[in-house]
């Protein structure tokens, strides 16, 4: 039997000291399991994703100690291998480093290995800062086994279709028994059900058991969801992790089986994982948990106007942080109807949230005044509009600046896309929580916390009333959009396009087909793809926001602002 220890760590970037103690506990535990091999994450080292941290040499030298301290580590749990991801140096032309896998033992390094398939799109960039690895040997004899290696990527060209490189292929030809594969995936929905599929098919076509371990934890924009898995080339994945937790876990491999450390049989793994509701509160809640807990914040502010997006980011905001340790402030102004303030006082109630009030109506009376002093013109229409959103959005800076707190904004994915957001104003703030999601999926979420609390989280009367800013009189959302379901419908495949997710792609062209199949359609497909152009440059000032679905914005999404646009 070869025993292997999963280490699905959470790793803070650059916390050498921090990600070392992590390592080191889960060798004790892989040694106190008697495993010869302990599995870690890809760049473990170092976090995933360094970034342009990679080019400073202080960093480097940094992880060039921290590799040195984990070798003489490894003298400590004798014969044990310790699969681990670091930065390597390396000469000739090209880029200085490399994406390193090394397997460590007895204080000596036993294989190098740097990753070939460097990801450079989507949010990914690898190919700023690493060289491509030669396809050399990776295969690593451990007492009776011959244990293959891949990192992350390097697993992801064996689809079935021609690739130049294919280092899954040309790995599964040295015939190992056992491939093992370090990973930092960052999670969106549907993603888990993408690498099962991809790597059962694969561990089929090759007849190649495989163990999976990935990275869990939050970093900046993503979310990495761990759920590390093993897969038989019979039986498909037959191992799960836990999802958004760490977990350090022993199995045994008896070249064809894994079992549990004691040798039971593996509980069976669920192939449908989470609603997508459940996957989005999941990850955001461990996205913007460790987005504080990395950044120094213990609490959070955010402005309250009674409206679903404010009412869903305080409530995620309490999960993730504590009820105590959130703050909402309620700022009505002269147009803010009389359930601004009441939805908010019983939202708040029942989240266990304090409420501020904090009135607006003076400040912007008095910006009033001075504009028309001052420019000779009173302030009216769309700039007043827009006053107001920038007094509540300064108002919650000096709070987020007097006591510490970090400002939640609480824009969704369909006003960020069409710019129904005002610039210094609701768009203040630090972190986005639903920033990915679609008005359509703000209020599904919303019933969903509801439905899992068993009682009233979100009150109805915020998930019934009708969607407004308002900044003026009567004012809708749909005095300026189309009705949500029609905007998200259209925007899902403008924004996303071949990225949309397999699950609900047939659902969502065949509604985007239908709305469009009429002049009427097609106008309003110019005008949404036009505002969607146009706004990038409130995108590119925006916070950042939590990643949820396969094409967020932000990195993964890079636009340029000053085009001519071709539709
Ligand atoms: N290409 C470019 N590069 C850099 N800056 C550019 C720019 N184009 C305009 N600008 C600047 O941007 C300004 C216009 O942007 P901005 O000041 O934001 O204002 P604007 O986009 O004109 O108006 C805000 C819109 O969002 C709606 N809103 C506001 C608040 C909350 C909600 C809600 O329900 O959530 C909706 C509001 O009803 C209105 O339709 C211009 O005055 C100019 O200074
Ligand atoms: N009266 C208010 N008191 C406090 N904050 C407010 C108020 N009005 C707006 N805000 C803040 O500005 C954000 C944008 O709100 P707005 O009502 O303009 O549109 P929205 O995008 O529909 O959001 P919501 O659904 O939360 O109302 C709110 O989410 C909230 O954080
Ligand atoms: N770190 C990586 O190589 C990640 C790329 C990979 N396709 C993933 O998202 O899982």
């Amino acid at each position: 039997m070869l025993r292997i220890t999963l280490a699905q760590l959470n790793p803070t970037v650059g916390d050498f000291a921090g990600n070392l103690a992590l390592m080191r506990a889960a060798a004790e535990t892989a040694q106190r399991d008697g495993a010869q091999l302990v599995v870690f994450p890809e760049l473990s080292l170092t976090g995933y994703y360094p970034g342009d941290l990679l080019d400073e040499p202080a960093f480097l030298a940094a992880s060039d100690a921290a590799l040195a301290e984990l070798l003489a580590a490894s003298h400590t749990t004798p014969g044990l291998n310790w699969v681990i991801g670091a930065p390597t140096r390396r000469q000739g032309p090209g880029k200085p480093l490399s994406n390193s896998l090394l397997v460590i033992a007895d204080g000596e390094v036993r294989l190098q290995y740097a990753k070939q398939l460097l990801p450079t799109y989507n949010i990914f960039d690898e190919r700023r800062h690493f060289e491509p690895g030669p396809d050399n040997n990776r295969v690593l004899r451990i007492g009776a086994w011959r244990v293959g290696f891949l990192i992350c990527e390097d697993g992801w060209n064996d689809d079935g279709r021609d690739y130049a490189v294919n280092p899954f292929q040309r790995l599964a030809e040295a015939a190992p028994d056992l491939v093992v594969s370090i990973n930092a995936s960052p999670s969106n929905i549907g993603k888990r059900e993408q690498r099962h599929r991809l790597f059962a098919t694969a561990s089929h076509r090759h007849d190649l058991p495989l163990l999976y371990v990935n990275q869990v934890g939050g970093q900046d924009q993503l979310v990495f969801d761990g759920a590390s898995f093993a897969v038989t080339p019979q039986d498909g994945v037959v191992f799960e992790a836990r999802r958004f937790e760490e977990d350090v876990r022993t199995l045994a491999f008896d070249g064809a089986r894994f079992v549990a450390a004691d040798g039971a049989a593996l509980p069976a793994v669920d192939p449908a994982g989470l609603p997508a509701m459940a996957f989005y509160r999941r990850q955001t809640v461990l996205g913007l948990r460790d987005y504080a807990r990395r950044c120094g914040f213990t609490h959070a502010v955010i402005g309250c106007s009674g409206g679903i997006d404010s009412a869903l980011t305080l409530a995620l905001a309490a999960e993730a942080l504590g009820a105590d340790n959130v703050t909402a402030i309620t700022m009505p102004s002269r147009f803010s109807s009389a359930g601004s303030v009441d939805d908010s006082v019983t939202l708040c109630r029942n989240l266990g949230v304090r409420l501020i009030e904090h009135p607006i109506r003076d400040m912007v009376d008095a910006y009033a005044t001075g504009f028309a002093a001052a420019f000779g013109a009173p302030l009216a229409g769309l700039p007043l509009e827009n006053l107001q959103a920038r007094v509540r959005g300064t108002v919650l800076m000096e709070y987020s600046n007097a006591y510490g707190h970090l400002l939640l904004t609480t824009g969704n994915k369909s006003e960020i896309s069409v710019g129904y957001c005002t610039l210094y104003g609701d768009t203040n703030g630090g972190l986005g929580l639903i920033g990915d999601l679609y008005k359509t999926e703000v209020y599904a979420l919303s019933r969903h916390l509801n439905e899992a609390a068993g009682r009233e989280l979100i009150p109805a009367p915020i998930l019934d009333k009708e969607p407004s800013a308002e900044l003026a009189p009567g004012q809708r959302d749909t005095d300026s959009l189309p009705p949500y379901p029609v905007l998200d419908a259209l925007l899902k495949v403008l924004v996303e396009g071949p990225l949309l997710g397999q699950d609900e792609r047939a659902a969502v062209e065949a509604e985007y087909a239908r709305l469009t199949a009429d002049a009427g359609g097609q106008a309003l497909v110019a005008r949404i793809r036009s505002l969607i152009a146009r706004n990038e440059y409130k995108r590119r000032q925006a916070p950042p926001i939590l990643r949820l679905r396969a094409r967020a914005f932000g990195s993964g999404r890079q636009m340029p602002i000053a085009a001519r646009h071709v539709f």
